[in-house]
């Protein structure tokens, strides 16, 4: 990263993707950690286009069923994928704050179009490639790694007004540890590229990146990584809404930033799933915003 580079961040206070109350405050808690100071210090320009609105009607549309609040999802996931595809024009680095997971139909659909071969990195505990008919919950932050494949519900995969957005070959899962079946079949049928937390216990952080490096840096034009706190270990980031033991360290998820830092190949990301009601003293946020520095290139010498 060249010095004043720009990042754009938009802010999503987005918690409808799912039903625990508080990820919407994720935003507020990562800018409150610090997050615009440390950049600023870090030499980088920062252009806060601040939160995107989201209207929470009492009784949201698909209240019970397999699409849970679908509407408003649409709503705004068009939203951002405008403000992301005027921010992207502008030559900001686009840094998206969540939010719901389900906030990455939306900055995927603003980013992708910029593209001819995105990849993507998905830093999580879940694969979040279920559709309606798959999924356990019916929780849309479930489905958006589909979605952005083009599967699941046309009015979602096709936001930004085209679909798919990324080929199945260009994503790499990193950290999953919870795979739902019809995930798991989706996984096979479509060849998608998973480091699981064995793949990481056994080969270690460093070659698991290293080769996720290699692969995306030869195929790719762009790569977005989409970093779910939740990929982490609840010991070090407990303020998210789907724990799941058993994750990546705190150590491990610095040295693939660094190692990301150091390739120069992350064009766009976003962080999400941080809840700080579900937090233990905004510990979450404080482990976003360091991660973010770290995937920007501070470095400790
Ligand atoms: N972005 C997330 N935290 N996703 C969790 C998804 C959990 C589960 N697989 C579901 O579909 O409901
Ligand atoms: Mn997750
Ligand atoms: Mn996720």
């Amino acid at each position: 990263m060249g010095e004043q580079k720009k990042i754009s961040i938009v802010g999503v206070p987005m918690d409808l993707g799912q039903i625990r109350r508080g990820v919407d405050m994720g935003p507020s808690a990562m800018r409150y950690a610090g997050l615009i100071e440390g950049l600023k210090n870090q030499g980088f320009q920062v252009v806060d286009y601040g939160d995107i609105t989201i209207h929470r009607s009492t009784n949201g549309t698909n209240q019970e069923q397999k699409l849970r609040n679908l509407q408003e999802v649409i709503k705004v996931s068009e939203q951002l994928c405008s403000e992301l595809d005027e921010a992207i024009q502008k030559r900001g680095f686009p840094l998206v704050l969540g939010g719901d997971h389900s906030i990455s139909i939306g900055s995927i659909a603003g980013i992708a179009k910029h593209y001819k071969n995105l990849g993507v990195i998905w830093y999580d505990a879940h694969a979040d490639l279920n559709t309606a008919e798959t999924s356990p919950s019916g929780n849309i932050h479930g489905m958006p790694l589909a979605i952005n494949l083009g599967l699941g519900h046309k009015l979602l995969t096709n936001i930004g007004g085209y679909s798919p957005k990324v080929k199945p070959e260009n994503i790499i899962i990193i950290g999953a540890r919870s795979i739902d079946d019809g995930e798991r079949r989706l996984i096979k049928e479509k060849g998608i590229t998973v480091f699981t937390m064995h793949e990481i216990d056994r080969r270690g952080m460093t070659a698991v990146m290293e080769e996720a490096i290699d692969y995306l840096a030869k195929r790719t034009d762009g790569v977005h990584l989409s970093f779910d706190l939740d990929a982490i270990d609840p010991i070090y980031a407990p303020g998210v809404g789907t724990p799941v033991f058993g994750g990546v360290t705190y150590r491990e998820s610095h040295l693939a930033m660094e190692l990301l830092a150091e390739s120069e190949l992350i064009t766009s990301a976003e962080f999400v799933e941080v809840n700080p009601i579900l937090d233990d003293k905004n510990t979450t946020a404080d482990v976003a915003i360091e991660l973010v520095a770290s995937l920007l290139g501070k470095q400790l010498l």
